[in-house]
This record gives C-alpha cells, sequence and structure tokens, in this order.
C-alpha cells in the first residue's frame, strides 16, 4: 500500500461515522429497504428524502436499532459506528441509542418537569456524579437546543405545557443531553408552525459543529436549507446519495429527478 492510500483511508476513517452496507429490512414478507449502502458523514446534516412509503423512515430507524421494538421487522446487513458494528450481540440498544439520539416527528415530551426532561438520560447512563454536575448538563443541553432563555425560569414546570416548538426543542435537549455522536431526526418540523421550524432548522445548522444529524423530510426545501448530503429513495432503493446542491441541481437518475420537479411524489 503507498502512503497516499494510507493517507486516503485515514481521512476516509475520520469522516464516516456510519457506514451500512447491503442492508435489507423486511416487515414479514414485505421487503421495504433493499441493498442500501451509504456513508453518514461527521459533522454533517444528511437529507432522507423521496416518495411516501419509500422507505425513509424504517431505514432512519435502522441506525440506533429502533426497529428491533417492531416484531415482524428484520434487518440484515451490516451497519457500522465508528467502524463497530451495532447489530453485535455484545451492543446494549439502551446504550447505542444515547450515542444516536432520536427526535420524532411529534413532540413526546415525558409527564415530567422540563428538568427531569433533560435530566433523564444523563441519570440512567450515570453520566453526573452530582446534583451540580447535573445541573450544568441540563443547562448546557438546552442551551444546545436553543431554549434555555425561555424556560430557565419554571425548570420545574412541566415539559408538557410548552408550546409545541419549544417542545421539539426540548426533546432535541433531551437528546443531546446523552452527548450523543449522530442524532436522528424523523420530520421533525411536521408538527411545527413555519417560526418554530425556522428555528429548529436554525438549530439543526449549530448542532452539526457538534456531531452528525440525519434527518427525515418531505420538504425537499427544507433538505436543501439544512443538508450538505442528501440520499434519495424510491421503492425502498437508495436511488441516489450525494452533495445536497448536486441532487437539487443536477440529479443523475431520472426518478431523482422526477421526484424533485414534482411529477413523483
Ligand atoms: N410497522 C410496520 N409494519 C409493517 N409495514 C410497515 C411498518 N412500517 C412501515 N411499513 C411499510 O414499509 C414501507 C416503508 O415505510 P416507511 O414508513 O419507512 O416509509 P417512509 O418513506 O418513511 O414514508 P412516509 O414518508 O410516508 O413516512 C411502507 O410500505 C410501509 O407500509
Amino acid at each position: 500500500m503507498n502512503d497516499m492510500s494510507i493517507m486516503e483511508r485515514a481521512v476516509s476513517q475520520t469522516e464516516n461515522k456510519i457506514s451500512a452496507r447491503k442492508v435489507q429490512v423486511y416487515y414479514g414478507d414485505k421487503h421495504a429497504i433493499k441493498d442500501v449502502d451509504v456513508d453518514i458523514l461527521d459533522k454533517t446534516v444528511t437529507a432522507f428524502i423521496g416518495p411516501s412509503g419509500c422507505g425513509k423512515s424504517t431505514f432512519l430507524r435502522c441506525l440506533n436499532r429502533m426497529n428491533d421494538t417492531i416484531d415482524i421487522c428484520r434487518v440484515e446487513g451490516r451497519i457500522a459506528l465508528d467502524g463497530e458494528d451495532i447489530y453485535d450481540k455484545r451492543v446494549d440498544p439502551v446504550q447505542l441509542r444515547a450515542k444516536v439520539g432520536m427526535v420524532f416527528q411529534k413532540p413526546n415530551p415525558f409527564p415530567k418537569s422540563i428538568y427531569d426532561n433533560v435530566a433523564y438520560g444523563p441519570r440512567i447512563h450515570g453520566l453526573a456524579r452530582s446534583r451540580s454536575e447535573l445541573d450544568d448538563i441540563v443547562e448546557k443541553s438546552l442551551r444546545g437546543a436553543a431554549l434555555w432563555n425561555e424556560v430557565k425560569d419554571r425548570l420545574s414546570e412541566p415539559g408538557t405545557g410548552l408550546s409545541g416548538g419549544q417542545q421539539q426543542r426540548l426533546c432535541i435537549a433531551r437528546a443531546v443531553a446523552t452527548q450523543p455522536e449522530v442524532l436522528l431526526m424523523d420530520e421533525p418540523c411536521s408538527a411545527l408552525d413555519p417560526i418554530a421550524t425556522g428555528q429548529v432548522e436554525e438549530l439543526i445548522d449549530k448542532l452539526r459543529s457538534e456531531f452528525s444529524v440525519v434527518i427525515v423530510t418531505h420538504s425537499m426545501q427544507q433538505a436543501a436549507r439544512v443538508s450538505q448530503k442528501t440520499a434519495f429513495f424510491h421503492l425502498g432503493n437508495l436511488v441516489e446519495y450525494g452533495d445536497t446542491d448536486e441532487i437539487f441541481t443536477r440529479p443523475r437518475d431520472p426518478r431523482t429527478e422526477s421526484y424533485i420537479s414534482g411529477r413523483i411524489g
């Protein structure tokens, strides 16, 4: 091996956070994800786009083993986080989900105080040795989710009493509190108004300085605004993956072209 290829290997190892190879997902007999290969880069926002039912959410859920919770769902292939197979028997899915956090379509705060929503993960993963360390994590996570100033005087009030946009940022703070390496977001703005959507999009851009973000979105405008990489799915296949600018201006596959020009959807 020459020096250049060693260097190239080093670069690709630092940039790749998740590598998926030959991933298949079945719900019973239904083949929902077909032979998907993709690399998710570190400190990058990757958007998954494609028509309804094409498998975006299914593939997203493979990345932190959320599909394990669906009885009829079977995942095959290899998905590695920093080179380690996340489906290895020795991997604890609960620990994995702290590293690969998730934010859902509908904000789903726990029926607990704002403070306890954020403190929940650090408590169960033993990330704080004292109350003051826990206070620091809660404050840092709420600041990280651009929510601190709005809630700092009412941390003991229920999280469910916040507005929809604030609840979604609370859920982001909850995910950020376990110091994830990857944050998965499944249509995180679909229940939000345009102002709250703008705030969450700004936040996504900030978060990528710390970890990699993967977002499923139905909005091509949103994908274009927030992501650097885009993956287009169609009927369970990953049809095209590349720089977001390229995908939206010079798609290589006619199916991508049809989707972004609104002919399939
Ligand atoms: N729990 C489940 N049980 C059975 N089939 C499922 C389940 N979840 C998804 N599917 C099927 O798998 C396929 C992919 O669904 P998925 O929700 O991943 O698509 P999607 O691209 O995220 O769709 P949408 O944009 O409408 O949310 C669909 O045909 C869907 O009906």
